[in-house]
Order: C-alpha cells, then sequence, then structure tokens
C-alpha cells in the first residue's frame, strides 16, 4: 500500500498519485519519495524535524497533533502536504501494517514477554522451526534477520514501523515463519499494536525495568495485554510463575505449562515435566501433555532453560507440528550465545558468559553454575548505567547467597558514576570478606581466571552476548567471551 491517499482513506483529489517508498520515523535517514512519521516522543519532539525531513525530499509528512479536531488536517510546506494526525502513535502499527501489506498474516508469527527468557525462548523456537522445515526469522535483543544473518538492532522490540518493515523485509527473503521478542517497552508504547500473532509465549515476570514502569503491577498490565488485549490463536503461559497462574485464572483456553511433576492443570491444553536429570551437557526431561507423553534430550544448561524449552516445545504442539519429530530433533536444539554459554580450556576453570541482570536471572544461572561445579563458584557482576539502581543491592543478596567467591565489575556504567554503581550493589553485602571490587571489566575476568582452581567455575554475568561496553555515551569493542578465552 503505497499510495498516500489510499493508506490514509484521504478523500483529497491534490494528493492523488502521490506514491510513498517508505515510512521513516528518523528525518536523518530518510531517502527520496519517504512518509515521514513526526512524534513527539520522550527526549525530542520529532516535529522539530520536519523541515529537514522535507529538505531530504521526503514525499509527505504524518505529523503528531496534539488536538482531535486538528485530526487529518492538511497544509503545505514548500508543497510537500504535511497531515496532522491524533494519537499518532498509538496507531503507527496499523497504519505501517497496511503500508507494508499485513506482513503478520503472511508468515506464522509468534511473540514472547516476560522479564527473562525472552531471546532463549524466541531463538529456540526459530532453531526448531527450522529443523522442521520452516524458513525462520527473529528479531530481538540480540538483532533482527533470518536465523543465522541476524543484524544487531536499536531495541529488543523495535518501532512501530522498523517491526513491520522488517517482517515484510524477511518475507521478501523468504521467511515463513518468525519469533519475536515482545518488551514490555514495546507493549506500553505500543510499538506491535497491529500484529496477528499465530502464537504469544510468556515467560515469567520478575523485578526489572522499575525505572519505567514504576511498580511490578504497572509493568504486570503492560504485559498482559499480550494475552488479553491483543489479537492470538494461542496463548502459552508458564505455570511456575505466580503472574502466570493467575492469568492462568483468566485464560481458560490457554496452554499452561509447568516443570512441577505435581502440577494438576485446570486447562484442557498443558505440558508438564514428570522427571528431570541434568547430565555435564544438558538434561533429560520425561513430559506429558494434551498432545501425549514424551522424553526429551535437551543440551542446554541449566534447570530455568528446562522451562523454556518447555514452552518453546508447547507453543509449537498447540500449533499443530508433530510430536514425535520434536522429540527426536530436541537434541539438535543449541543454547543461544550468552545465555549460559561455558567455556573450558584443559587444567583451568570453567567460564560460564551469561547475560542476568537482574536478581531472578542471576540467582537461577548461579543454580545452574553450581549443578557443574565442584570446586568453588565465582561471580562477576556489575549493573548497567540509567536503569534500574533497585534491583542492584537485590542482586548483590543473590550472589552473596549463592556463589562463594565474588568481584564486582562495571557493565555499561553508561551516563552514571561506575563508583556510584558499585556503592548501590556493595550496600546489598552483609558482608565484604568475598567480595572484591575490580571496576577494569578484563582486569575483573583476568584476576578470576588466575586465582580460580582448576575445578572451579567462573559465571560472569551481566553482558551475555553484547560485544561492547557503554560508557558516557561511547560503545567500545569488549566481549566478555573474548576475554575470557585471551586468559583461559
Ligand atoms: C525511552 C524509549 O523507549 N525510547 C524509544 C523511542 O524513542 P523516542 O520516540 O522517545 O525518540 P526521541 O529520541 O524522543 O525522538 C523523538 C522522535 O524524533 C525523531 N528524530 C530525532 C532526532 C532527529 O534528528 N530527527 C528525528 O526525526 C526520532 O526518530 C523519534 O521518532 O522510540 C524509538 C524507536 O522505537 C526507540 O529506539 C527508543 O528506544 C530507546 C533507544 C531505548 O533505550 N529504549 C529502551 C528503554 C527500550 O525500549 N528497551 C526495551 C527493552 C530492553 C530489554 O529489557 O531488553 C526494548 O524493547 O529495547
Ligand atoms: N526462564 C527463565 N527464568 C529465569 N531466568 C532466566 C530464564 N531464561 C533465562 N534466564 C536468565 O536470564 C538471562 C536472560 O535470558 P534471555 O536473554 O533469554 O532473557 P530476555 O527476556 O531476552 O532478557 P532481556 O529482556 O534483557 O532481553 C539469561 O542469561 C539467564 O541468566
Ligand atoms: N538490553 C537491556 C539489558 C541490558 C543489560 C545490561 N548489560 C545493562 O546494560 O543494563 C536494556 O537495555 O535494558
Ligand atoms: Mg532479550
Amino acid at each position: 500500500m503505497k499510495n498516500l491517499t489510499a493508506l490514509l482513506g484521504l478523500d483529497r483529489p491534490e494528493l492523488e498519485g502521490i506514491q510513498l517508498t517508505e515510512m521513516c520515523l528518523d528525518s536523518r535517514s530518510i531517502k527520496t519519495g519517504c512518509l515521514f512519521v513526526a512524534i513527539k516522543g520522550h527526549n525530542v519532539d520529532g516535529r522539530r524535524f520536519i523541515s529537514a525531513a522535507i529538505e531530504r525530499n521526503a514525499a509527505a509528512v504524518l505529523a503528531e497533533c496534539d488536538d482531535a479536531r486538528e485530526h487529518l488536517q492538511l497544509r503545505f510546506e514548500r508543497n510537500i502536504p504535511v497531515i496532522s494526525y491524533f494519537n499518532l502513535p498509538e496507531h503507527l502499527s496499523e497504519i505501517a501494517d497496511k503500508f507494508y501489506d499485513s506482513p503478520s498474516q503472511r508468515l506464522q508469527l509468534i511473540g514472547v514477554t516476560g522479564t527473562n527468557g525472552k531471546t532463549t525462548v524466541s531463538q529456540l523456537l526459530a532453531q526448531w522451526a527450522q529443523i522442521l522445515g520452516k524458513t525462520p526469522a527473529v528479531m530481538g535483543t540480540i538483532g533482527n534477520g533470518l536465523l543465522g544473518q541476524v543484524r544487531p538492532a536499536a531495541n529488543t522490540t523495535g518501532s512501530a514501523i522498523e517491526v513491520q518493515s522488517s517482517l515484510a523485509n524477511f518475507i521478501e527473503q523468504g521467511a515463513d515463519f518468525a519469533a519475536i521478542e515482545v518488551s514490555s517497552h514495546g507493549l506500553v508504547q505500543k510499538r506491535i499494536e497491529a500484529l496477528k500473532f499465530a502464537a504469544v509465549v510468556f515467560t515469567n515476570l520478575s523485578r526489572d525495568h522499575l525505572d519505567y514502569h514504576g511498580t511490578m503491577a504497572a509493568y504486570a498490565d503492560a504485559k498482559k495485554r499480550l494475552f488479553t488485549e491483543l489479537p492470538s490463536q494461542y496463548q502459552i503461559i508458564n505455570a511456575d510463575d505466580e503472574i502466570g497462574r493467575a492469568w492462568l485464572q483468566e485464560l481458560p483456553d490457554a496452554v499452561a505449562v509447568s516443570c512441577d511433576p505435581d502440577f494438576q492443570p485446570q486447562q484442557k491444553n498443558w505440558l508438564k515435566s514428570t522427571a528431570l536429570s541434568f547430565t555435564g551437557h544438558g538434561a533429560e526431561i520425561e513430559f506429558a501433555s494434551a498432545w501425549g507423553d514424551g522424553k526429551l534430550e535437551s543440551r542446554l544448561i541449566g534447570a530455568f532453560n528446562v522451562s523454556n524449552l518447555l514452552l518453546v516445545l508447547a507453543t509449537l504442539l498447540a500449533l499443530g507440528y508433530p510430536l514425535q519429530i520434536l522429540i527426536r530433533t530436541a537434541s539438535q536444539l543449541r543454547g543461544v550465545c550468552g545465555r549460559m554459554e561455558m567455556i573450558t580450556a584443559a587444567g583451568k576453570p570453567t567460564v560460564m558468559v551469561d547475560y542476568a541482570h537482574t536478581p531472578d536471572a542471576l540467582e537461577k544461572a548461579l543454580a545452574a553454575a553450581r549443578i557443574h561445579c565442584t570446586g568453588e563458584l565465582w561471580c562477576i557482576f556489575g549493573c548497567g548505567g540509567d536503569r534500574d539502581s533497585g534491583k542492584r543491592p537485590m542482586m548483590a543478596k543473590v550472589a552473596e547467597r549463592f556463589a562463594d567467591r565474588i568481584i564486582i565489575t562495571d557493565d555499561n556504567p553508561r551516563t552514571e558514576e561506575p563508583a556510584k554503581i558499585v556503592a548501590d550493589i556493595t550496600a546489598g553485602f552483609e558482608q565484604l570478606q568475598n567480595v572484591q571490587i575490580i571496576h577494569a571489566r578484563e582486569a575483573a575476568i583476568r584476576t578470576a581466571i588466575q586465582c580460580a582452581a582448576e575445578n572451579d567455575v567462573i559465571l560472569i554475568a551481566g553482558k551475555g552476548h553484547e560485544d561492547y561496553q557503554i560508557v558516557g555515551k561511547e560503545k567500545h569493542h569488549f566481549s566478555d567471551q573474548e576475554t575470557a578465552k585471551k586468559y583461559l
């Protein structure tokens, strides 16, 4: 849908014939023929850049207006139509859906939300779909693109335009399946409002992003919209999570998933593990479900990944993928980079790089690492700057409870003072004798590897796949994995 008047349902003869090439939110990336979308935003008012966009040959402008009476009013700036649009951010997903010909209805789209597990679940969905013969794409924290060809993106959930244009682009590249991470910010900012989901998945809700949502209730409500207000054929919910259990009471048709053998499903669609045994390289999972029973070989590390894997299995079963093939191919699934990524060297301690940056995730990651540790468990972590500071002492308490040796270091300080972040963290410790503070992340990793014994495990948490460190407004190259390999 590239015709301006058709796109907006405008009956304006003077605009007939205006063809649009792309929709664009940022004046700095306008190309000839673009529709520039000027919205107010959190930091700057996009409407200040209308002239700049016209300078760069925008074919038309859609400008957010604050007064309903101005809705669809038209003015010209240097012969370029500028159309006022009331509540534009809330409707951008729908307009982009029309512009890009409803891509979410032209492939099998799955949305994954929750505090932790989104990247893991969405990547595993795409991996399994590929094994089952689909051509999958992903959108999320690690990046957007066909599986195996993702490119880094600014957000876990992109803008209302980026989501639609990316899905349309994936389809042009042959994709028939897409698993996307739906962040709470994305939901609150209505970046995915017009998407039609084949399935939506809820992993868990614990403390994160309270700097943005304010309260856990607001945070929960943001995520709940995906299951109660937005269209999806199937809803798959983690019944081991308190919030998930509450939602299941209201969603009788949802699929309930649990790792608890004693779980008594109220739903007609359900899946639960009935026996679990951890091995050195993963787990053996026996399960029962509304689709039948079976046993999976998993190569993923950690109890929390059993929950992630079962959510993925239940989703694919709900979508009609055959149980026997899923069982037979489960062992081909690989962990996600930066999520419990194990790095070993002969005669050296085992290093695990993980993305855990919330109290709950750190606890789960340390518990998972402990299973592989016969010596001392080390934990190296910091906290991101310009993010929720309330979680910092909570992460210290988790580390103190579940690790033997702790090194506090810098994560992405951004515009905060590293010393302030460290002070917030250390305020959570009962005692400091097993705690070292080494701001330079490379030195922190080197120290742990040089001091740890061969049968120790060193968990490096918080950055996972990130190959950068943000100090101030600068992004420097830094990778936990590369640094660990260097000193191993
Ligand atoms: C606070 C927040 O969420 N901001 C998001 C929002 O930006 P905004 O609309 O507020 O942008 P702005 O900077 O105020 O600018 C307003 C408008 O002017 C335009 N502009 C600006 C400058 C210019 O020269 N020309 C121009 O046209 C901008 O393109 C924008 O449309 O919309 C942008 C497009 O969708 C997002 O990239 C941006 O995410 C920022 C980068 C961000 O850090 N967001 C975080 C909080 C976030 O969303 N995180 C979640 C979860 C992370 C996780 O836990 O994994 C995520 O989904 O990434
Ligand atoms: N189901 C889970 N429950 C608790 N913690 C988990 C779970 N799955 C993963 N984690 C932990 O959380 C970390 C982040 O996992 P993942 O990247 O999959 O989550 P995410 O929701 O995409 O995170 P983000 O919102 O930051 O993108 C992992 O490195 C692991 O430590
Ligand atoms: N992508 C998420 C998590 C970043 C994790 C941690 N490395 C940090 O910088 O806080 C965000 O932007 O909030
Ligand atoms: Mg993620």
